[in-house]
């Protein structure tokens, strides 16, 4: 945005420097007005509070429908005065634009009116207020002044004008009072573990991305710090705002990488006072019960998630269901029936064969009562075909003879249904996958090469646990199984105990109830962060739970964790099938100062990728990137963070390759440091580092991380881009450093 608060200052601004006097003035005015919306607000909330407690007490009506409105009245009024609760850091006003027509308006939080209707407070997402945010000098939206107010709690500290039509300035004899520039005043506060909403000082760019009608699929795109996420966040409270029949009825999805990345953004939305969109990482997805514990190495990874494992997962189940008995005997009116294993598996088979993921109806738990049909016609015919061979004529149709009554009775049959389609869970049937209970390359031999077999087997077979990638794996097979049927209580060990495997690679405690996790469900728009990230299983995974969807989609190709497909974003929009996306990009860097960004740039051009992908950074620390060459890496690098640690408040990382994560933590546990300050620094592995920022970020062993996978550079470039303030890089004497010339150079 070219606000007075957007450095570089647009060339055309006006802006007049008056005496502190008017500043002053114009500060005890914006202090009153603020002290006015508290006031308000406050109000409010007390009365809100007050009637919802008066509707829970209201004891008047005993009927059910009388208990029923009581209970929505006094939610409705808990929920009015949650919307009216602010903490102390949140500022409540932060704009005010001074208009031609001479009228003004506070742009806000939320929209505050008084009790003669008079409006204090305009809502940041109302269309009155878009043009706090996209009003330029060339284009002013009728706005004549834009003040951008810096306020905490109920205390205005600073403002920042704009004039945007100096000639209808002078005519209303407003001026403009410059401060410290909000954004960048917004910018230079420290970090604290969970991301802060922007309402203050969202830019144009940024705005009309937030403001963009929610149809289609919309990608969002940029480097690092450039407010991708940020921005969707906002977007998503946009649309809560603007549509809320619409979005808060069928609810919002957003995505993330990774739980840190879910913890870190998950108070922006409240902080808007909107809680009601499902944020989830992508390990979130997991069947309840099934805990995710591991990562796969690239090249795992994208086995793991390409298309070919549809077919796998479908034949999975196939394969999961157990032996049946060679032989099952019944007898009915005088006459035993005998029908053979190879025959009932020959039926099973052409059963298994017509289920899939692709519509409710095909599942296999949809078809188990068709499977159970199937088993009764074929015990009737081998019974009747047993009643002529003793020279009887056995009746031509089953209803009405009592032979299903009979089929209930029989021991034999009892125990032939059970295994003929039993209830299957999603992990045990991936785990006698993954542990080699089924043949994986006779599953698969025809769908993956024997490479790509040979990365998956020996990945299941050194894995602790489930990963991330396998997670979509159990959603796909948790897609084939389908529903549970309700009136099914047992669960498939009480059925056949034989159905547990010993030795699976996760734990599977999984009851099928819990198959289907509350967010298994139609979402009305879906946020998909870091989306470069996602393999296409991942996509099918998330995109089934939005079917009818609008998307938006948010990443950077330049950070890619991946190797194989999706490449770019057209391929993203026919993996949740849609034909075509919008892309908007967002080129300010408002995390990284100008001096890391150089560091970054080397790195991405050592990754052959083109370093114009670095936006450019919206202001300078006036510190170069550190570099420290030495032998004692553990040691140097928690010294470092120790001492980033003791120079300033905020957040401190030490971000290093997985192998040297355990020394690191050890090390830093037995520093000689305070509590505090050994607390403020967190130890964290390349991989898990997306998404997030921190104010001095130490990358150990740089060289470790850029050669760990094909896209180790990639990582690098990530782990270098998280610092708001400073970078030290902590590398052994010899170890190749992109960018080295850089840093400024520190011997150990
Ligand atoms: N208009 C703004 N006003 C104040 N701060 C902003 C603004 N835009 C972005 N920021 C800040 O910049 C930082 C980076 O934002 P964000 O994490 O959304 O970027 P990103 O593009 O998602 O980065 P990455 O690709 O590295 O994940 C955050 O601290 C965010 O609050």
């Amino acid at each position: 945005m070219s606000s007075a608060a957007t450095p570089p200052p647009a060339d055309d601004t006006v802006t007049t420097e008056p005496g502190a006097g008017a500043k002053r003035a114009a500060l005890e005015a914006e202090q009153d007005h603020l002290h006015r919306v508290h006031d308000r607000v406050e109000h409010l909330r007390e009365r809100a509070d007050a009637r919802a407690a008066e509707a829970a007490a209201d004891r008047s009506g005993s009927t059910f429908q009388a208990r029923f409105e009581r209970d929505v009245t006094a939610h409705h009024h808990a929920t009015r005065a949650a919307r009216y609760t602010f903490g102390d850091v949140e500022s409540l006003a932060f704009g005010r634009l001074d208009l031609r027509d001479g009228d003004d308006l506070h742009v806000g939080r939320i929209s505050v009116v008084d009790e003669s209707g008079d409006v204090l407070l305009v809502d940041w997402r109302a269309p009155a207020s878009a043009a706090f945010y996209q009003a330029t000098p060339a284009t002013p939206m009728d706005v004549v002044r834009r003040r951008t107010l810096v306020t905490r709690g109920r205390t205005v500290r600073d403002l920042d004008d704009e004039l945007l039509d100096a000639d209808a300035a002078e005519e209303l004899g407003l001026s403009s009072v410059t401060g410290q520039g909000a954004l960048l005043a917004a910018l230079s506060r420290h970090r604290t573990a969970h991301m802060r909403d922007i309402v203050a000082t969202i830019q144009a760019d940024q705005d009309r991305i937030i403001r963009s009608p929610a149809t289609g699929t919309l990608v969002v795109t940029g480097g690092p710090g450039t407010g991708k996420t940020v921005v969707a966040l906002h977007r998503v409270a946009y649309l809560l705002y603007g549509d809320r029949d619409r979005f808060e009825g069928r609810g919002i999805l957003v995505v993330g990488p990774s739980q840190a990345f879910t913890e870190y953004t998950a108070r922006v939305l409240p902080s808007l006072g909107e809680d009601r969109a499902v944020q989830r990482a992508l390990d979130g997805f997991a069947p309840r019960g099934v805990r995710v514990t591991g990562w796969d190495e690239p090249d795992v990874a994208a086995v793991k998630g390409d298309l070919a494992m549809i077919e796998v997962c479908r034949r999975a189940v196939a394969a999961a269901v157990p032996p049946l008995p060679p032989a099952t005997r019944f007898s009915f009116e005088g006459t035993t029936a005998r029908l053979d294993g190879r025959t009932l598996a020959g039926l099973r088979r052409r059963l298994l064969g017509r289920v899939s993921s692709d519509r409710d109806v095909t599942t296999y738990h949809a078809r188990a009562a068709a499977a159970d049909d199937a088993l009764r016609a074929a015990l009737w015919k081998a019974w009747r075909g047993a009643r002529r061979a003793a020279g009887a004529r056995p009746p031509e149709e089953r209803s009405g003879t009592g032979f299903d009554q009979a089929l209930e009775e029989a021991a034999q049959v009892t125990m032939l249904r059970r295994c003929f389609w039993p209830e299957l869970d999603p992990a045990d049937v991936l785990a006698r996958l993954a542990s080699g209970r089924v043949d994986l390359d006779r599953l698969a031999g025809d769908l993956l090469g024997a490479e790509a077999r040979g990365r998956l087997h020996d990945a299941w077979q050194q894995a602790e646990g489930w990963t991330l990638d396998d997670v979509a794996l159990l959603d796909e097979v948790r897609a084939v199984l389908g529903r549970v049927p309700e009136a099914s209580t047992e669960s498939p060990r009480d059925r056949d105990p034989g159905l547990r495997v010993t030795g699976d690679p996760g734990p599977a405690a999984v009851a099928p109830a819990d198959v289907e996790a509350d967010d298994y469900r139609d979402f009305a728009h879906v946020v998909v962060d870091e989306a470069q990230d996602l393999t296409p299983m991942q996509w099918r995974m998330v995109a089934r739970r939005g079917p009818y969807a609008s998307w938006t989609v948010v990443g950077d190709l330049a950070q890619r964790s991946r190797v194989a497909e999706p490449r770019d974003w057209d391929a993203v929009a026919r993996l949740i099938g849609r034909r075509q996306v919008a892309v908007q990009s967002l080129s300010v860097n408002y995390r990284t100062p100008a001096e890391i960004v150089e560091v970054a740039r080397a790195v991405l051009e050592a990754a052959d990728h083109d370093p114009d992908a670095v936006p450019r950074a919206v202001r300078e620390s006036g510190h170069r990137p550190t570099l420290h060459r030495t032998d004692d890496l553990v040691g140097v690098a928690v010294g470092t963070a120790l001492d980033a640690a003791a120079r300033a408040d905020g957040t401190v990382v030490l971000i290093g390759p997985p192998e040297l994560l355990p020394e690191l933590t050890s090390t830093l546990e037995g520093a000689e440091a305070e509590d505090e300050r050994r607390e403020r620094v967190r130890v964290l592995d390349a991989r898990t580092v997306k998404g997030l920022e921190f104010d001095d970020v130490v990358v150990v062993a740089p060289d470790r991380i850029a050669e760990a996978s094909a896209v180790g550079l990639h990582q690098l470039y990530v782990a270098v881009t998280r610092a708001t303030r400073s970078l030290a890089v902590v590398a052994a004497p010899d170890a190749p450093v992109p960018g080295e010339e850089r840093y400024a150079s520190v011997r150990a």
